[in-house]
């Protein structure tokens, strides 16, 4: 009976994908105004999740208060609690450089460092770790890899970051993320300034990306969401109005204001 039970426990606890990041009551300001209104949700690991909704309902600042970026800013609080593996990232006791080495973010508009396409990458990974010149040629030949940049750009590592298209770009920004080993990838609209081919290949990239990070991503395009997320949260004026598997969210989502939403009636 007890191997039974033992078996039982190991199934559901395969099934049920363990949480990454858990948001409890969290309010977010802007000085006076309160742009997050006591929100609430669980982001599985290892998955990806989106966050929808019209313009200024939230989106960037709930993706931005993963990784404390308000704390460069004096009038920018939050309250409540964020999770991260259960350790409360709010805590001004959590170190913060700890923090964005755990949870790493990528722009909307690419961000590459005025350097060369090899330092983009090494760049990052000087700051946490010492390694050998053989070591940090094969960790920025990863992470150009993994981010399917590296047989476009093996030839010339030496050019500059921004001589690259929009789309390699953005690519590099995720290389340069990803170089650093994260548990987290946070995504602020990232192809929204990018072609349509450029959109196709850092959606596939997000696919693949999944099976080792725990990804979110902000987009203003529904058919995003829906083709790259096994989540979404859809927010309005601050608050979270839903928040369940895309399929259900993009094909019966329990709440009117979604449905008005998705189908095109607001926002
Ligand atoms: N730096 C800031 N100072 C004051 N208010 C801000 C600031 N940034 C955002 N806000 C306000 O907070 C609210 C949420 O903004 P946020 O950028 O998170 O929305 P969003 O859903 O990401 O919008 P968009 O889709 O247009 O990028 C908005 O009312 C916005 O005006």
């Amino acid at each position: 009976m007890l191997s039974n039970e033992i078996i039982t426990a190991d199934v559901i606890n395969a099934a049920t994908p363990k949480t990454k990041i858990e948001v409890k009551n969290l309010n977010f300001y802007y000085g006076e105004s309160k742009a997050l209104k006591d929100i609430t949700l669980s982001l599985p690991e290892r998955s990806v999740t989106a966050f929808i909704g019209p313009s200024g309902c939230g989106k960037s600042t709930l993706l931005r208060v993963f990784n404390r970026i308000y704390e460069l800013y004096p009038k920018q609080r939050a309250d409540g609690e964020v999770l991260l593996d259960g350790t409360n990232i709010l805590d001004r006791s959590q170190d913060l450089n700890l923090l964005r080495t755990k949870i790493g973010m990528v722009f909307q508009k690419p961000t590459p460092f005025p350097m060369s396409i090899y330092e983009n990458i090494a760049f990052g990974i000087r700051l946490y770790e010492k390694l050998t010149k053989a070591e940090m040629d094969e960790r920025v030949e990863q992470a150009l890899k993994r981010a399917a940049l590296w047989t476009e750009v093996k030839d010339k590592l030496d050019a500059s970051g921004t001589s690259l298209s929009g789309g390699q770009q953005q690519r590099l920004c995720i290389a340069r993320t990803v170089a650093v080993k994260p548990e987290v990838i946070l995504l602020d609209e990232p192809c929204s300034a990018l072609d349509p081919l450029s959109t196709a290949r850092i959606e596939e990239l997000i696919d693949e990306l999944q099976a080792d990070y725990t990804i979110v991503i902000v987009t203003h395009n529904m058919q995003q969401a829906a083709r790259v997320s096994a989540q979404t949260a859809f927010m309005y004026l601050g608050e979270l109005i839903e928040f369940d598997k895309t399929e259900k969210i993009f094909t019966a989502p329990s709440e009117k204001r979604t449905q008005d939403y998705i189908t095109g009636r607001f926002g």
